[in-house]
């Protein structure tokens, strides 16, 4: 979880195959009224992202074993939302300022989401600090280290 352009899709890619898992990505389940809002410049509500989670969450409900979901998840009602399809549910938290989001954002050919909407990104962001099941981690680490210090908060084999 985390802002626009904070590593989520890369992230959850590398976590989903060291794990053997499958990944969802969330941006796949916008609706084309989100797409383009988010396309013109125009935030998505609290509805639009309530029905968003909701198709994410019955997707983690319907998936056997071990799935890897890449999704913003904002704020704290979002992740309950999701907690309450998958109990256990827990979160890595990509955590990055708003510059450097602006920075990685601008550098991202043809993608939907355009840099003026990384401010409201940092407004709507609730930390996830302090609920269960959390890990947070510099986005702007490399990679490969992100994905074994996330596999092994996973598989509970991270050294002391
Ligand atoms: N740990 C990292 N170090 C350096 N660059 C990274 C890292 N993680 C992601 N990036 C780069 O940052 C950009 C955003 O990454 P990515 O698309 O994974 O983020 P995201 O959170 O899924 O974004 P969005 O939700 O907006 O799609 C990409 O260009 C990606 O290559
Ligand atoms: O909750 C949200 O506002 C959205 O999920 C965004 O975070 C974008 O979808 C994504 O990050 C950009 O591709």
């Amino acid at each position: 979880m985390g802002v626009a352009g904070c590593g989520k899709s890369s992230l959850g890619a590398a976590c989903a195959s060291a794990l053997g898992m499958a990944l969802v990505e969330g941006d796949a389940f916008h609706s084309q009224t989100s797409l383009q809002k988010m396309q013109s410049g125009v935030p998505l509500s609290d509805a639009d992202r309530t029905e968003w989670l909701a198709v994410l969450a019955r997707r983690l409900a319907e998936s056997s074993g071990g799935t890897v979901l890449a999704c913003s998840a904002l704020r704290r009602a979002y992740r309950d939302q999701l907690r309450r399809a998958s109990p256990g549910l827990r979160f890595v938290f990509l955590e990055l300022s708003e510059s450097d989001a602006r920075a990685r954002v601008a550098a991202r050919l043809g993608h939907v989401f355009p840099v003026s909407l990384v401010a409201s990104q940092f407004a709507t962001l609730e930390s996830p600090r302090g609920e269960p099941g959390v890990l947070t981690v510099d986005a702007l680490r490399p990679l490969e280290a992100l994905s074994a210090d996330v596999c092994a908060w996973l598989t509970g084999t991270e050294k002391e």
